[in-house]
């Protein structure tokens, strides 16, 4: 198959019809992060009665214009109002929180009056309707208070909780199983016998980014390169989950046999394999039914950039949300030297706000191969070049893919 451009691999990646996964009620308390699957509409007024606002007594408005006017009852939050009632030159106590009695239509906070013989003498009267929350302050009753597809956050939490939503239905989170491949890798915590061992960072990185954009990642851990063991593991995946994705084994070695297991054992529908793109040129992205296989390459700066390019558009599309690349147009502060002359490159660097604009630079990135995860710490960003565009000169613009 031959490499394609960038472009073409975003474009077939979009021609993907990809159905997102079922919903589910999930307690409310358990909703963080989570995107909701319905609108919450208010099924009643907040407040649902006229309400005081501060502590002080209830009155009617002009009876102001009597000096004083005598206490008939304490209002505290919470009592039952029904059997209250302000007539015309009475006051009853009302403290914040507590119904208005009816007939009242102004609370005039304690600080304005003066309690003498049970009475209270007006020092300094207030505006009619003063310190009453009305009915539907909150808000009203039909109103869609959240839409459906927002992901849900600590003050759609607290709406909610405040309407009684006890379990909202929410999108499931789409599985995202992740199986690194390689004789030398060691899982965490797995004793090294060899010096030619790497310790698997890849498996680790992709679980982050699995359950930061709301997937529910299924750790695999590692499979040596062998044929047999990778289409047992993969196949094991596909079991379980709606993206299978692996690191390592796509490339040309003797021992790369992930490209050959997802075409020859597993049967799938290639959409792409291989692109121009630097990092991750022999990614390959393919389909069985409902189910994706995005085959990564083992390198660890490769593999997470390809995941972000690849991996997230179709996590997000299975949850019914699209993925939008934030770029920022952003001065390049050194010179970029392009790596290749026919490729979209993906290069670290970092992004950062300079003298009220958007700057990036290389300070502290290590030039080397694309196994560098270090390069990934900090505020870091992608500087983004297209296949056709060249070397770049400090002070120019250049567009950024922010990834913090
Ligand atoms: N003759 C050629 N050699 C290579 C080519 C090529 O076109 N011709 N492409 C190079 C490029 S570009 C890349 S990228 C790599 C991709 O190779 P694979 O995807 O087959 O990956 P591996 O060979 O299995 O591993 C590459 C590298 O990554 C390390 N690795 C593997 N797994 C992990 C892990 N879980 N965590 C951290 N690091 C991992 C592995 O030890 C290797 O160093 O191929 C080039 N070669
Ligand atoms: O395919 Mo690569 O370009 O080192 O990641």
């Amino acid at each position: 198959m031959a490499f394609i451009s960038y472009k073409e691999s975003m474009e077939k990646l979009d021609n993907l019809i990809i159905e997102a996964v079922g919903v589910e009620k999930v307690y409310l308390p358990d909703t963080l992060g989570r995107v909701l699957a319905e609108d919450i509409i208010a099924k009643e007024n907040s407040p649902l009665y006229p309400t005081a606002a501060m502590d002080g007594y209830a009155i009617i408005g002009k009876d102001q214009e009597l000096g004083e006017l005598e206490i008939i009852e304490v209002n505290p939050a919470g009592n039952d109002t029904e059997g209250l009632c302000v007539v015309p030159g009475t006051a009853i106590k009302t403290f914040t929180g507590a119904l208005m009695p009816k007939g009242a239509d102004t609370l005039i906070p304690i600080e304005n009056v003066d309690v003498s013989d049970g009475k209270i003498i007006i020092k300094e009267p207030v505006a009619t309707g003063f310190s009453v929350r009305p009915v539907g302050e909150n808000f009203k009753e039909g109103e869609v208070l959240i839409k459906k597809g927002t992901t849900l956050s600590f003050a759609e939490i607290g709406v909610m909780a405040s309407l009684n939503v006890v379990a909202p239905l929410v999108v499931q989170k789409p599985k995202v199983a992740i199986l690194a491949t390689g004789s030398e890798v060691l899982e965490l915590g797995e004793c090294s016998n060899n010096p030619a061992q790497i310790r698997s960072s890849n498996n680790y990185t992709l679980e982050a980014l699995t359950k930061q954009h709301g997937g529910e990642p299924v750790q695999m851990g590692s499979v040596t390169d062998d044929r047999a063991a990778i289409t047992t593991a993969m196949k094991d995946a596909l079991r379980s989950a709606d993206i299978v994705v692996t690191t390592g084994g796509v490339s040309v070695g003797d021992y790369d046999f992930v490209k050959d297991v997802i075409r020859d054992e597993l049967g799938c529908d290639v959409i792409f394999k291989g692109v121009l793109i630097k990092p991750g040129q022999h990614i390959m992205v393919a389909q069985k039914g409902n189910r994706y296989i995005v085959a990564l390459p083992g390198f660890a700066y490769s593999s997470t950039v390809t995941f972000i390019l690849y991996v997230l558009p179709i996590l997000y599309r299975l949850q019914g949300r699209e993925f939008k690349f934030e770029t920022i147009s952003a001065r390049l502060l050194d010179g970029y030297k392009k790596r290749t002359k026919n490729k979209t490159e993906f290069a670290a660097c970092n992004l950062y706000i300079k003298d009220g604009e958007y700057v990036c630079d290389f300070e502290g990135k290590r030039d080397g191969s694309s196994a560098i995860m270090t390069n990934m710490l900090g505020n870091v960003g992608l500087l983004w070049l297209e296949a056709d565009e060249n070397n770049k000169e400090a002070g120019e613009r250049v567009q950024v893919l922010a990834l913090r």
